[in-house]
């Protein structure tokens, strides 16, 4: 099979080597597409692969009729609606390691030209002016910067910072005082930081909480004559008030690499010499764009072989080391979900996932996700995957619960899926054998032993003498081959079960002739 990749925005060629390794994965890059182009070509690709540029609107996702991925080659998703992608059942995977280095770096340099007019002096020599006078500047040795968002990129400042001998104080929701310690930095809130810095640095994610953080009312908080750099995302800082803030002499620069618009040919701020700019090259080195373009590249080979991606966005993302222990029970969790789906026809209210045994020392969302989609998977078919399968299950007001001891009897490890409906609860429970693989090891009460693939009837009925033969009979007259059966009783003449394995799938019409026998109460077919 072969999938379509769409790069939409220039990557590395070295980066993308992973990419035209892979056989089986068609590369088209096309990085000159209107919006309204790729809106119309989005629907042959099974992959779309962005910078920063490309806006991957619902819009154009409602046109990704076949897109299964998105894959952003850098940090900010802040141009993917990232709840159409999660709604269509779109992975969306990012690059958050491979430009930091470039990022922290292009925000010292911004730093050294804000406090030194580098730019504006070199302006002025190319204009053929010897003028030494008008770009006086100032240290950084004993100042202090603030840094607004001490992630990845901000921690690096951080540390170069302290290398050019300046104070350093840092907000992040997430910064304790051990972690400040450790890197020689003070911390407080965002306040402190305002009212104490002669730089400020921001280096949040554009978010709801984190547009125009810094704003008017923040800007009056600050140092007369303080400076400031944006080298994270446009938005951060209301452009307005800044502009205000400089004309006033609140602020004596601004060093700023990204803008509330992007891309744009002018723009007010760039009237005042105070400012000097670069347009988003934050993450543009050779270095950086090979890093991303290698890690997501990477990810999509991984995800089209059908292995885990090691970067998601719209995914709880968990380590190598868990993956390896339960990806063996990626395939037992989606089953023993199908399996449920079939067992029963009412409106699911609940779900309950009970693991056992050392897979309860592990990080299981994505077991859970799993059977949550093979659950799901009865009604909606290819609609549900891994990536919305629990956004899915909210919307349809079904309650999910995790439940985990280490505790268990019998097998290493057992997970058990129960449902809720108005009608009562129904479970099934599976295993990992050693060495002999997925087994369904329960059903409600019953005990059984079965091997979760194939063609599987499930039937109940009353434990009568001559029920078996009827089924066996019926399915040779059909010339439908039993490869394996089980049975399973309440109490003898009571409820029983049998559950058989057959070499072709069951018809409609045969299970309608199954469900005519004497003594016989339901007949499920369940394809796994
Ligand atoms: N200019 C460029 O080319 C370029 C390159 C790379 C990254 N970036 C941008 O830089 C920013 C930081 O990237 P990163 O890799 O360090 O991300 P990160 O996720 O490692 O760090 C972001 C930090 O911001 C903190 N944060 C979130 N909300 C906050 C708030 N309200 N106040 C204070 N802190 C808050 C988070 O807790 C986190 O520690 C992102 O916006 C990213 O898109 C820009
Ligand atoms: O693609 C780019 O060059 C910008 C990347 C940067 O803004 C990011 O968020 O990673």
């Amino acid at each position: 099979m072969t999938f379509n990749i769409l790069i939409s925005d220039p990557l590395s060629e070295e980066g993308i080597y992973p990419l035209r390794q892979s056989a089986e994965l068609n590369i088209v890059i096309d990085t000159t597409n209107t919006p309204e182009e790729l809106v119309s070509k989005i629907g042959d690709f099974d992959a779309l692969l962005v910078r920063s540029q490309t806006q991957v609107t619902r819009e154009l996702i409602e046109k990704a009729t076949n897109l299964k991925m998105i894959g952003r080659a850098g940090v900010g998703v802040d141009n993917i609606d990232l709840d159409a992608a999660t709604e269509h059942g779109i992975i969306v995977v990012n690059a958050p390691d491979g430009n930091t280095n470039s990022a922290a770096e292009h925000t010292m340099a911004m730093l050294m030209s804000l406090a030194r007019k580098i730019p504006q002096a070199f302006n002025s020599l190319k204009n053929q002016q010897w003028d030494r006078k008008s770009f006086i500047g100032v240290e950084l040795k004993n100042k202090t910067l603030g840094i607004v968002g001490l992630g990845r990129i901000g921690a690096e400042v951080a540390h170069r910072a302290k290398g050019q001998r300046m104070n350093v104080i840092a907000y992040d929701p997430f910064l304790t005082e051990e972690k400040a310690k450790k890197l020689g930095i003070d911390f407080g809130s965002v306040e402190d930081v305002l009212k104490v810095s002669d730089f400020i640095t921001v280096h949040t994610p554009l978010l709801k909480e984190t547009r125009h953080l810094i704003n008017k009312k923040a800007f009056e908080m600050m140092k007369d004559g303080v400076r400031i750099i944006n080298c994270a995302r446009g938005g951060i800082i209301d452009e307005d008030a800044l502009y205000d803030a400089i004309v006033s002499k609140k602020v004596a620069g601004a060093a700023l690499d990204v803008f509330e618009e992007e891309p744009f040919v002018d723009h007010k701020l760039l009237t005042l010499p105070e400012v000097i700019a670069t347009p988003h090259l934050g993450a543009s080195t050779i270095e950086a764009q090979e890093s991303v373009a290698v890690d997501v590249s990477v990810d999509v080979v991984n995800f089209f072989n059908g292995g885990a991606v090691q970067n998601p966005v719209n995914l709880p993302s968990v380590s190598k080391e868990v993956l390896a222990k339960i990806a063996p029970f990626f395939d037992l969790a989606e089953k023993l979900g199908v399996f449920l789906s079939r067992l029963q026809n009412d409106v699911i209210e609940e779900i309950t996932i009970h693991y056992a045994g050392d897979l309860a020392n592990f990080d299981v969302r994505p077991l859970t996700r799993n059977t949550v989609k093979g659950l799901l998977k009865r009604n909606l078919g290819t609609h549900v995957n891994d990536v919305n399968a629990k956004l899915l299950a909210d919307r349809f007001g079904i309650k999910i619960n995790e439940h985990k001891t280490t505790t268990t009897k019998g097998f290493l490890n057992m997970i058990t899926v129960e449902v809720a409906t108005a009608k009562g609860t129904k479970r099934v429970a599976g295993t990992l054998l050693n060495g002999l693989g997925p087994r369904i090891v329960k059903i409600d009460n019953y005990v059984v032993d079965i091997v979760p693939e194939g063609h599987l009837l499930f039937i109940k009925h009353l434990d009568q003498p001559g029920a078996i033969g009827r089924v066996g009979t019926l399915l040779a007259d059909e010339h439908i081959n039993i490869a394996t059966m089980q049975v399973g009783r309440s109490a003898a003449g009571g409820d029983a079960i049998m559950l058989l394995k057959v070499d072709n799938h069951v018809e409609h019409t045969e299970v309608t002739r199954l469900k005519e026998l004497s003594d016989i109460y339901d007949v499920e077919v369940i394809d796994l």
